[in-house]
């Protein structure tokens, strides 16, 4: 069946045929990797085989494998999707690698650290995964995707150190952190339909619109930045291709000086790490 399921892959021109149908399969059977080379294929049940078979025509009709298993890997841990979450891409693990490497820990207080724009959790989560005894507030816009949240944090052992509000960005909070992180919406308004099926049908456009431009929400939280981090506080910021330029100049004039720009997966400009000048 694994087999025959990656040909069909294949024949669509999905890009990783051999790993997608190994997941899919797994998942069908509800079983780890292994247990896959230990039971031969032909010991499939009917209900297995059609369980299988309904996961590979959704995943040819272009529905992602995460989306399927309704679960993603990201630095290491698992999180739940649900269908107002964006499905955490790895290049946003720059974000948390260069958030973790310009942090000091504050002397005598439990590192205080904010994710606007939350979604499932997984820069907030691993942040505080990675930070010992760290504090966090996530906010999102959507109910459904903080209920996510909430989940992920309590499967992952970090609900007593994660809490989540529904918030637009972070205009309602006084209070001060030592790390402000976010992902905003980055995609141009106008180039959301132009993306790949898997993620034009599947995220949830919330998750994607950043307006004209794609800059609307870094108005925003450059601007509040300000009034959250606390002093020598560093805010760090995933943003989309070609805006590191425009990014720099909004950086300027909410009078933040720029520590970094590291560079994604691919070597593409991907994460701006600032502090209150
Ligand atoms: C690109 S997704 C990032 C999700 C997650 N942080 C990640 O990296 O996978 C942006 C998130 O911002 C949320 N969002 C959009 N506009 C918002 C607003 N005005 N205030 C708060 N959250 C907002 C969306 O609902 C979405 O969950």
């Amino acid at each position: 069946m694994r087999r025959q399921m990656a040909v069909e892959l294949t024949r669509s021109g999905i890009e990783t045929p051999a790993l997608d149908a190994r997941l899919l399969l797994c998942a069908a059977l509800g079983v780890e990797e292994i247990a896959l080379i230990l039971a031969p294929e032909e010991k499939l049940s009917i209900e297995e085989r059609d369980a299988a078979q309904a996961f590979l025509e959704r995943r040819l009709a272009g529905e992602p494998v995460s989306r399927i298993l309704g679960r993603r890997e990201f630095w290491g841990l698992s999180f739940g999707l649900n269908d107002a979450t964006l499905d955490p891409r790895p290049d946003s693990e720059t974000l948390v690698e260069t958030a973790l490497r310009h942090f000091n820990a504050p002397e005598g207080e439990s590192p205080r650290v904010l994710d606007l724009g939350t979604g499932t959790g997984c820069l907030l989560l691993a942040l505080l995964h990675a930070l010992d005894g760290a504090w966090g507030l996530g906010t999102d816009r959507s109910e459904k995707a903080l209920r996510m949240a909430r989940q992920n944090a309590a499967a992952l052992g970090l609900e007593r150190r994660a809490a989540f509000a529904c918030a637009d960005w972070g205009g309602a909070f006084c209070g001060r952190f030592h790390l402000v992180v976010s992902n905003p919406p980055y995609i141009p308004y106008a180039d959301i339909g132009a993306l790949q099926r898997e993620v034009r049908d599947y995220d949830p456009h919330a998750a994607l619109n950043g307006g004209e431009d794609g800059l609307d929400p870094y108005r925003v939280l450059f601007r509040q930045f300000g009034a959250l981090a606390l002093d020598g506080g560093i805010g760090v910021f995933e943003f989309g291709a070609g805006q590191e330029t425009a990014l720099l100049d909004l950086a300027e004039r909410a009078a933040l000086d720029v520590i970094e720009v590291a560079e994604d997966l691919a070597g593409k400009p991907r994460v701006m790490a600032v502090r209150r000048r």
